[in-house]
């Protein structure tokens, strides 16, 4: 069975993206099928594992959210990226700032990316979604897709009390 894991934390530069991939690649190493999904606009996962301009893939993370907001059909593997060390890449770039937007008005809105998830999630032991620096929809979505959540925390004032933030979040 299939663990989804968010790596969150809404205070910026915290490790959310290096957590993501040396996790996502030691797993992949111990023989695990493991998917990382590029959750935050910024698409610094997706360039980190070599896809160095997000902005201009065809299809990302917000291409099948967005048919899935629509109830367009779209294929199971669709835009997932294969990569040299053995992980599997769902990219994100800036088209998914647009997402957060369109999420506010749709229905069951919380829930959009954890319905993506589920019809990808059993080909996989691991999915590590790798959040935005923020608690807003795309967040909440990763923390409604996930069955625990990785919060990397710097040992200093801020990022600690974000850490705080997001656990009160959470709770509810
Ligand atoms: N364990 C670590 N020890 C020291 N430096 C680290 C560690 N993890 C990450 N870094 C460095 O901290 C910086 C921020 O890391 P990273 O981009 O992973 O954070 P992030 O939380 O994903 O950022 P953002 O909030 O912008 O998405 C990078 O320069 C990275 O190399």
């Amino acid at each position: 069975m299939s663990k989804v894991i968010a790596l969150a934390n809404q205070k910026g530069g915290t490790g959310k993206t290096t957590t993501t991939v040396n996790l996502g690649i030691g797993l992949a190493m111990r023989g695990k099928k493991v998917l990382l999904v590029d959750a935050d606009a910024q698409g610094n996962l997706t360039d980190s594992l070599g896809f160095h301009e997000p902005d201009n893939l065809p299809v990302s993370l917000a291409t099948v959210l967005t048919k899935s907001m629509l109830e367009e059909p779209y294929e199971s593997d669709e835009g997932i990226l294969r990569h040299a060390e053995g992980v599997d890449l769902m990219p994100g770039n800036i088209e998914l700032s647009a997402i957060e937007v369109s999420l506010v008005n749709t229905m069951s809105r919380e829930t959009v990316l954890r319905s993506y998830i589920n019809t990808v999630k059993d080909r996989y032991d691991y999915v590590l979604i790798d959040c935005m620096p923020s608690l807003g929809m795309m967040t909440i979505n990763a923390l409604a897709a996930a069955d625990s959540v990785i919060i990397p925390v710097q040992a200093h004032y801020l990022p600690a009390k974000g850490m705080t933030q997001l656990l009160q979040t959470i709770a509810k």
